[in-house]
């Protein structure tokens, strides 16, 4: 393997590693549509020293669902530090015989320029939202569209659909076991990352657990008892190894007559030496609130109330619901597949789009008609503030224009297409800034949290949001408003381009 050409950053690399370093250092700069280089390279050629402003927001919430968890935020940075067009990335690009020299040259020399403002990771979050906003050389923000979208598409996603399972389970912790039915090594990695921010104590892969400080979890598989003799010799070979935690597979053959009762007997020899603490069943299959309620009443009689039952096997927030709702008796949960996938709805439309352009230090608004109101982009370099009543409750959005002077009370104009009229007077509110400066002329200027910080925060900013915004079926919509400034710019702008074209 020494010396072969993968890439420029593979080189020497023995064949061992090479998935250690893939994970840790791989370049991603190519990894974008073609047309964003095809224009950078016109928008090299035409408009060298124009600035553009894109916002990245999502229109529809999964699901059905009231919001979104935005995550991904840790790797866009990480993408943003080590964009770097490698001598081998030139020279492909120049195989393809449709760039100019000028412009493969710059981006050899490439060096990001641009400033990045950004939603805090694990912030709710709703249609329409900027979430990420970035200015600078259009050349620049263009080429960030694919990754940007690729990366808070996936981890948002998952890390939503990780708050609405966590939020059925009603405080029992959820344990993320889906890296083997995730769609690719990065849909498993960062997909547990993102589980984790939507509320997952922890996570089965080790190597995400490595990567971001995350509690590694686990029990045993069924491969472990049917490699032994017996269930019992499978659980007494466990317990020897690992007394001080002793978490049992019952199901592989029987979990009432047989896996249950072999656990026992194994939790009685732990007694015997003392050890009552981090012991418990799991089950894998059939019927989970007969077969919970019944081993419950089996460890209860048998003196083990503290031994804790888990329950896995194609769980998701409607199984949970269901289960919980019949008085099925669950500590914990391991949630896999539909998890990792959202496979209930597998996709966040995040879009990323131009929305005002700058030259000689004027901005320049621009917008893209559609058909459909919410299609319409929404024009102007901007900022979003999250609107806080006396007793610390979020009761609505403002989207402002960037420069607008900060409103301490006055009208504002509710964004739901279908009620664009609508205004309303606020008074007594606490504005906060949702947007943070990640990046200041390509400089990273933002101290990262941890996951567990990002975690954390997640779940406190959740918590301040009204009640019927967070029910998972038909959830109350959440006030998204507009200044008057933005509403006017916008309705002039559509009537405008609207006569030109007509
Ligand atoms: N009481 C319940 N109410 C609703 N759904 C349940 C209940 N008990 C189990 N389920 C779910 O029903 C589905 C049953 O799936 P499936 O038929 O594949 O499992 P199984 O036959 O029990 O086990 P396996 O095929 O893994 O051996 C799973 O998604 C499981 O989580
Ligand atoms: O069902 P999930 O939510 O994805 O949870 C993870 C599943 O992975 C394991 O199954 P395994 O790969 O052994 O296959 P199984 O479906 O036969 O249990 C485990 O026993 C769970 O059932
Ligand atoms: O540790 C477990 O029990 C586990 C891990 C991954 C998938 N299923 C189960």
């Amino acid at each position: 393997m020494s010396g072969s050409k993968l890439n420029g950053n593979f080189d020497l690399i023995p064949s061992c590693q090479v998935g250690r370093k893939i994970m840790e250092q791989r370049n991603l700069t190519l990894l974008m549509d073609l047309y964003e280089l095809t224009m950078a390279n016109g928008f090299f050629k035409e408009e060298p020293s124009k600035i553009g402003y894109f916002d990245l927001y999502f229109r529809k919430v999964p699901d059905k669902g009231g919001l979104v968890i935005y995550a991904g935020l840790a790797q866009v940075i990480k993408y943003l530090k080590e964009l770097k067009f490698t001598d081998s990335d030139i020279e492909y690009l120049q195989t393809l015989g449709i760039f100019a020299p000028e412009f493969l040259e710059y981006l050899r020399t490439f060096e990001f320029e641009c400033d990045v403002w950004s939603v805090k990771e694990g912030t709710p979050v709703f249609p329409n939202e900027p979430l990420i906003i970035v200015r600078g050389p259009l050349i620049q923000t263009q080429l960030l569209e694919t990754m940007l979208l690729n990366i808070i598409n996936h981890e948002s996603l998952i890390a939503t659909k990780a708050r609405r399972i966590c939020m059925v389970a009603k405080g029992r912790p959820v344990m993320e076991f889906g890296s083997r039915r995730a769609q690719g090594a990065d849909a498993a990695t960062f997909g547990a990352r993102a589980a984790v921010i939507g509320g997952c104590i922890g996570t089965a892969n080790v190597l995400s657990a490595k990567l971001f400080g995350l509690t590694p979890l686990g029990t045993m598989a069924h491969s472990w008892i049917q490699s032994f003799k017996s269930e019992q010799a499978a659980f007494e070979a466990w317990y020897r190894i690992y007394p001080n935690n002793c978490l049992l597979l019952v199901d592989t053959y029987d979990v009432l007559n047989s896996g249950v009762p072999h656990a026992i007997e194994i939790f009685n020899k732990l007694k015997a030496r003392g050890v009552t603490e981090h012991i418990g069943i799991r089950i894998d299959s059939g019927d989970i609130t007969f077969l919970t309620k019944a081993a419950r009443k089996m460890l209860d009689e048998a003196g083990f109330e503290n031994a804790t039952i888990t329950v896995s096997n194609a769980l998701d927030e409607d199984v949970i619901q269901n289960v919980l709702e019949e008085g099925a008796a669950i500590d914990s949960f391991g949630v896999g597949e539909k998890l990792i996938t959202a496979s209930s709805d597998p996709v966040l439309s995040g879009v990323y789009k131009l929305v005002a352009t700058q030259v000689d230090g004027k901005i320049t608004p621009k917008i893209k008609l559609s058909n459909t109101i919410e299609k319409t982009t929404i024009p102007g370099f901007k900022r979003l503030y999250r609107l806080y009543n006396n007793n610390g409750k979020a009761v609505g959005d403002l989207l402002g224009l960037f420069d607008e002077i900060r409103l301490n009370e006055g009208s504002v104009y509710n964004s739901d297409p279908n009620k664009t009229q609508q205004k309303r007077k606020i008074n007594n509110f606490r504005l906060d800034p949702l947007m943070t400066q990640i990046f200041d002329k390509g400089k990273l200027v933002y101290r990262e949290p941890t996951t567990n910080e990002v975690k954390d925060f997640s779940k406190a900013m959740t918590e301040s949001l009204p009640e019927a915004c967070l029910r998972l079926k038909n959830p109350d919509l959440y006030n998204v408003f507009w200044t008057k400034a933005l509403k006017i710019m916008r309705t002039d702008m559509i009537e405008k381009y609207s006569e030109m074209n007509s």
